[in-house]
């Protein structure tokens, strides 16, 4: 089954296109026929109930599904035009253009400096000037600068669990990604934390493509331009992309009765 739902604008051919995917681990088939263009520097969340393959689709954008022994992918998935499942990309390179947020926050055991001088580090920054620099703009684009600018020290598990979120938040921004994958960023923190992450990615979506799996109907409207509700219609079958388009959009009048009924808490 291949369904084909609203891509945003994108007359640059910037973003992420996908076409055809489907997508295994082993023999079962987790996903299947997903088309959708990414739209760049806009803020994109994948809904769905429990199993339908978000945290998937989203792990196969920064190839990191292929850490999985026996996965296999086939259909089109590139980054500003180019395949990056091609043979040549170097994994390594795709995940710092395409880095990724996960629910349990998980700052290295290092100070709060080296969590996020970490990065450029291995990209060849070696200059003490340069990298207090760089660490200092990524604490401040993560909205953390004012709580920990005299404890750069201080070792980076010693924060609060919203703190630590920022702080991995901080680490991907200093090697400067085009893509920030955010799978369930909030849901192992507090409230006010929740504010300060969902008002930080909207301070970064003017210069960076957003893509967060949320469970929370609630923060997706708050916080998304375009939204993806995926679906598992029965169990050991693939799941599939059922619609995707603007949030407010979906939100008022959705194309598909299954979407409604999920948007409105009838299932999942
Ligand atoms: N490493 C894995 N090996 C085998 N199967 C997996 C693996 N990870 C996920 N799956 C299966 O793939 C399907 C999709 O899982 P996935 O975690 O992507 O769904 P999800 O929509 O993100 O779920 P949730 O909202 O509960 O996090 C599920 O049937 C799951 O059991």
């Amino acid at each position: 089954m291949t369904v084909y739902r609203h891509a945003p604008q994108n007359p640059k051919g910037e973003g992420i296109h996908v076409e055809d995917f489907n997508f295994w681990y082993g023999d079962f088939h987790a996903l299947t026929g997903v088309n959708l263009d990414i739209a760049p520097r806009k803020i994109t969340a994948f809904i769905g109930p429990s199993g339908c393959g978000k945290s998937t689709f989203l792990r196969c954008m920064n190839r990191m599904n292929d850490l999985i022994e026996g996965t296999r992918e086939e259909g089109l998935m590139s980054l500003d035009g180019n395949d990056i499942y091609a043979a040549g990309v170097d994994p390594v390179d795709l995940r710092r253009r395409v880095g990724m947020i996960f629910q349990q926050p998980n700052p290295f055991p290092k100070s709060i400096y080296e969590n996020v001088a970490f990065g450029p580090r291995l990209q060849g920054v070696t200059s003490k000037g340069d990298l207090d620099d760089i660490v200092e703009e990524s604490l401040k684009r993560a909205n953390l600068w004012k709580e920990v600018s005299g404890q750069l020290g201080k070792n980076g598990l010693a924060l609060s669990g919203g703190q630590q979120q920022r702080l991995c938040i901080a680490r991907v921004l200093a090697v400067q990604p085009d893509v920030l994958l955010m799978d369930e960023p909030c849901s192992a923190i507090d409230p006010t934390s929740v504010q300060k992450v969902e008002d930080l990615m909207a301070e970064l979506a003017p210069t960076v493509t957003i893509i967060i799996v949320t469970h929370s109907m609630q923060q997706a409207a708050r916080v998304s331009d375009y939204m993806a509700f995926f679906l598992q219609e029965r169990a050991g079958e693939p799941a599939t992309l059922i619609e995707y388009g603007d949030t407010s959009e979906i939100f008022s009048r959705p194309r598909d009765p299954r979407t409604e009924s999920y948007i409105t808490g009838r299932f999942g």
